[in-house]
């Protein structure tokens, strides 16, 4: 097992427990519980595989399994009720403490519940899925989407601590993996190009999901996180990177309908349009966009957009994205491969060729 460290203030630093058998270490996760109350937030999908050893491991605590129906569509405030609702009936104290066992949808729901339930209880991520061992159980963004944009209600709140057990993977199926391969790319072309060619030279084998080369993805990728988050945890500065290609692909899992792509195809076609962007300025080459949207191909990740979508529908929705700043539309782009700009604001024609080019 190797455990990376979230380095934060005010003591309020937590370990990413990585290996495998891990859900089996009973003590790895106790040792974070400082509750008799613990409730297990997850989904119809995932209890019948995992919450029974959970359930089994933790037999000596007051249990409350929260169990949501399955997907990004349900990633709303109404849901979120239900977890609410579900501890209140149950009389959790504020010194509860809530296990988010599930993939990116169930950890930020989990964690944005954990953030607001009686204004605060302590939470443990548990990610089932490569895209939530790599990126979304660390770092404490937490929250749900709204109709008119994704992420748009939440809240910074750290969990304890953050358990990978790449076990869970192997019930994972190919599309899925593939769309947690994207946020793995994401940090090769932000900040770590010898991880980068790497990633080109061992797609295959991370594809056929050798162990020796998944369980390196997920390391690289969480110190690669864990590094951001510990120099900017609230996105002032230098974590806005981690959002390359999140202002187009946001808005294409919004505009197509929550759900249709799942997070990390929309991530990986919105990688490209922000590397034809950063093209358009000069910073990258035709030779470094290619590269680009070869590696995403060779994940097994789609590079262009839906064909339902029209330019102005991708304008007005990046108009509310997070790093706007007095609604002038800002975006991470790509100086060179392996090093990302922070949010730059873009030109409307810039932005309308990039657009036209690959949006009818
Ligand atoms: N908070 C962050 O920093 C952050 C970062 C990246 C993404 N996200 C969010 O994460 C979400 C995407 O997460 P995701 O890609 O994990 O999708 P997801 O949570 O929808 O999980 C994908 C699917 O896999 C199933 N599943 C999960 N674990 C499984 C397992 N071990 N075996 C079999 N099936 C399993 C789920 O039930 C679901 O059907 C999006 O909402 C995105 O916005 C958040
Ligand atoms: O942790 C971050 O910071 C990220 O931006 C990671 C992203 O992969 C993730 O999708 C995040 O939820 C996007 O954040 P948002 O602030 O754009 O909603
Ligand atoms: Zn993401």
């Amino acid at each position: 097992m190797k455990a990376l460290q979230v380095e934060l203030d005010n003591g309020r630093g937590y370990p990413i427990y990585i290996g495998s058998g891990l859900l089996a270490q009973t003590e790895l996760l106790t040792r974070h519980i400082r509750s008799k109350q613990v409730a297990i937030v997850t989904n119809e999908t995932i209890a019948p595989l995992y919450l029974a050893p959970l359930r089994a491991a933790l037999s000596a605590y007051q249990l409350e399994a929260v169990i949501l129906p399955d997907g990004e569509q349900y990633k709303t405030l109404g849901y979120l009720e239900k977890i609410f609702d579900q501890l209140l009936a149950a009389k959790f104290s504020r010194n509860a403490t809530l296990i988010a066992l599930g993939g990116g949808v169930i950890g930020d729901m989990g964690g944005f519940a954990a953030a607001c339930y009686q204004r605060g209880i302590a939470f443990i991520q548990i990610p089932t899925t490569l895209l939530a061992q790599v990126d979304s159980s660390v770092g404490g963004k937490t929250g749900v989407n709204h109709a008119l944009g994704k992420n748009m209600i939440g809240a910074f709140y750290q969990p304890q601590c953050v358990i990978a057990d790449a076990d869970v993977l192997d019930t994972l199926d190919d599309r899925q993996l593939s769309a947690g391969l994207a946020e793995v790319i994401k940090y090769g072309l932000i900040r770590d190009p010898e991880f980068l060619a790497w990633l080109e030279a061992s797609m295959p084998l991370l594809l056929a999901r050798d162990k020796t080369a998944l369980a390196h993805a997920i390391e690289r990728s969480c110190a690669n996180k864990a590094e951001v988050v510990g120099e900017d945890e609230f996105e002032s500065g230098a974590r806005a990177t981690l959002n390359l290609g999140h202002t187009f692909g946001h808005a294409i899992e919004t505009g197509s309908g929550y759900g249709h792509y799942l997070h990390g195809e929309a991530v990986a076609i919105g990688t490209c349009f922000a590397a034809d962007l950063s093209r358009r300025l000069g910073w990258l080459n035709d030779a470094d966009v290619e590269r680009i949207v070869a590696l995403f191909k060779a994940a097994k990740l789609p590079v262009t957009p839906p064909a339902s979508m029209t330019a102005a529908q991708y304008v007005d929705l990046m108009a509310v994205d997070k790093k706007n700043v007095d609604g002038k539309i800002r975006v991470i782009l790509l100086e060179a491969v392996g090093r990302a700009s922070l949010p730059v604001n873009v030109e409307l024609t810039h932005l309308q060729e990039t657009l036209n080019t690959y949006v009818g």
